[in-house]
């Protein structure tokens, strides 16, 4: 197992020695022009159930070839740390299970980036032609408008929110679901989004998951398990 502690502005760099899992991690994945790929950032620290739930709800929905986790160094708005890079990947890789349709990234300790809106102007550079989703949970659409260059990111690739429970009326109350609101289309049109120029949006409603990693991490503290 590599420990892996990605510095905001440096990429990293391997040694002979490194985990060919996270080795594969830090690689850019292949897609072709016209593929459909859904880009779900996240701290998965750990990842959960409801994770796995609103990837394979987004390649359904969204009719995606892929969704690609984008497993964080650290989110700018979070105080905590993450636990570690490499830690977070394998368990990704594991609760995933093989899925052919979910591929674990760690492409922003790659590209040196932790501002989603430097990760997805960068992203979307380097696959031109590819028609890219950016995923989020109902939480994060409370939050958006506290991003760094959020108007930017909306502008960058059309956004697929999920429904989470605690967020489920509030979400689309957000401010930036109001500013945003006359790019919403409905999520019966959902297989359209990433056929759409950016601004556009939905809200889709489905399955939910109760899970947080707060909750995980807590639970494990109780029981003292290392995470
Ligand atoms: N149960 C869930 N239902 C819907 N979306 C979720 C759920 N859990 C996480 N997400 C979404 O997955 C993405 C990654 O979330 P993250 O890794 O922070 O998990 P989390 O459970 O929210 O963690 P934490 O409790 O540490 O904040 C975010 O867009 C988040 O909104
Ligand atoms: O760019 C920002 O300002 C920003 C602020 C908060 C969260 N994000 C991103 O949102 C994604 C979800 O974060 P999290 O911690 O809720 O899993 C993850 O990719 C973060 O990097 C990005």
């Amino acid at each position: 197992m590599s420990f892996l502690k990605p510095v905001h502005g440096q990429r990293v760099h391997l040694d002979d020695h490194a985990d060919p899992a996270l080795r594969s991690a830090l690689k850019l994945p292949l897609a072709l022009p016209g593929q459909r790929i859904g880009l779900f950032g996240g701290s998965f620290d750990p990842p959960h159930a409801g994770h796995v739930m609103v990837s394979l709800m987004a390649l359904r929905r969204l009719q995606l070839d892929q969704v690609w986790w984008l497993v964080t160094p650290g989110n700018p708005l979070k105080h905590r740390e993450p636990g570690d890079l490499g830690r977070r990947i394998a368990a990704a890789r594991a609760i995933v299970a093989g899925h052919p349709g979910i591929r674990i990234t760690a492409v922003e300790a790659t590209l040196g980036t932790r501002y989603t809106a430097d990760t997805l102007s960068l992203l979307s550079q380097r696959l031109a032609g590819v028609k890219l989703v950016w995923i989020m949970g109902a939480d994060n659409l409370r939050q958006f408008h506290r991003w760094r260059d959020w108007r930017r990111i909306a502008g960058l690739m059309p956004i697929a929110v999920y429904d989470r429970p605690g967020s489920t009326f509030r979400g689309p109350a957000a401010p930036a679901a109001v500013a945003l609101a006359r790019w919403r289309i409905d999520e019966q049109d959902a297989t359209l989004l990433p056929d759409l120029e950016a601004p556009a949006w939905t809200f889709l409603h489905g399955p939910r998951v109760a899970l947080s990693s707060t909750a995980l991490r807590a639970a494990r503290h109780k029981e003292n398990v290392p995470s």
